[in-house]
């Protein structure tokens, strides 16, 4: 059977510099899920024409830097992640070649075979956060399970992350016993619907 063979992290954005080249639908998109996730992302978007409803949630998050002008090569100088979502995929292709010799990792909206990472479709219930991935075969189908685990995981999942924290610092000992006290008081945690 084919499986998938993506690595999944969870990137602290506001440490790292990102940048969206393309202001229409797709960058509109892409600053969004950024926003949602990261609200504090250190986020640099360059568009020749960049459309209201950016501009309005760069007012929001103020550390959002928005450039109205054609991208240069030296955009990719100070950046960490890139995301590319422009009209252009002939520039999309010079983009990535060029962030590529200088070991950017880069996302190309719609070109799965440009990309370094994907995004995925993200569960969030305060701390716990979970990412889906269907390998680029169906996104449709990560937001449909987005949804699915959105409803089925308990309320109180935040409440539970707080109580299990209290308990790992009382919890004194070696670790293995640790490790058995905390598998034991969430054996059930699903089955009742939190601890
Ligand atoms: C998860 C999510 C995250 C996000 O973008 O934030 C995401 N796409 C979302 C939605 C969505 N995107 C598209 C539709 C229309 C229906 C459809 O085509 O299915 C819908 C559904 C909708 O909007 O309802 C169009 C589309 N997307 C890609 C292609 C190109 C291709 O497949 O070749 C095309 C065709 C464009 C065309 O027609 O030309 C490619 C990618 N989209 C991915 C992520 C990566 C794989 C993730 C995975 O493995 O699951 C990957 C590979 C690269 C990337 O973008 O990182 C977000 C769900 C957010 C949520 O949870 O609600
Ligand atoms: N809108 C969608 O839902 C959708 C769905 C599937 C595929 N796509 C594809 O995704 C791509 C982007 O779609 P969109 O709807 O966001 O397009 P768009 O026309 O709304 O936005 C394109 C953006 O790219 C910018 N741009 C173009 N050349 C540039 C340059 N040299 N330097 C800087 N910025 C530049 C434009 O100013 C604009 O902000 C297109 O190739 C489209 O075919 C879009």
């Amino acid at each position: 059977m084919e499986r998938n063979n993506l690595f999944p992290v969870f990137l602290k954005l506001e440490s790292l510099e990102t940048l969206i080249v393309g202001g229409g639908h797709v960058g509109l998109e892409k600053l969004t899920a950024l926003l949602k996730n990261s609200p504090s992302a250190k986020i640099t978007l360059v568009a020749r024409a960049i459309g209201e409803p950016i501009k309005e949630l760069a007012r929001k998050h103020t550390q959002v830097k928005l450039f109205e002008r054609n991208f240069k090569l030296w955009d990719l100088w100070d950046k960490d992640l890139v995301l590319l979502a422009t009209d252009n995929r002939q520039l999309h292709e010079t983009i990535r070649n060029f962030a590529r010799t200088r070991r950017l990792l880069i996302n190309v909206a719609d070109t799965p075979d440009l990309c370094d990472f994907y995004l995925g479709s993200v569960v969030t219930k305060g701390n716990l956060k979970i990412g889906v991935s269907t390998n680029g075969k169906s996104p449709t189908i990560s937001k449909r399970i987005r949804e699915y685990l959105e409803d089925a995981l308990p309320d109180n999942t935040n409440e539970l992350l707080d109580n299990m924290q209290k308990i790992r610092d009382q919890i004194k000992g070696d670790f293995s016993k640790k490790v058995q006290v905390l598998n034991d008081v969430t054996a059930s945690f699903l089955e009742r619907g939190g601890a």
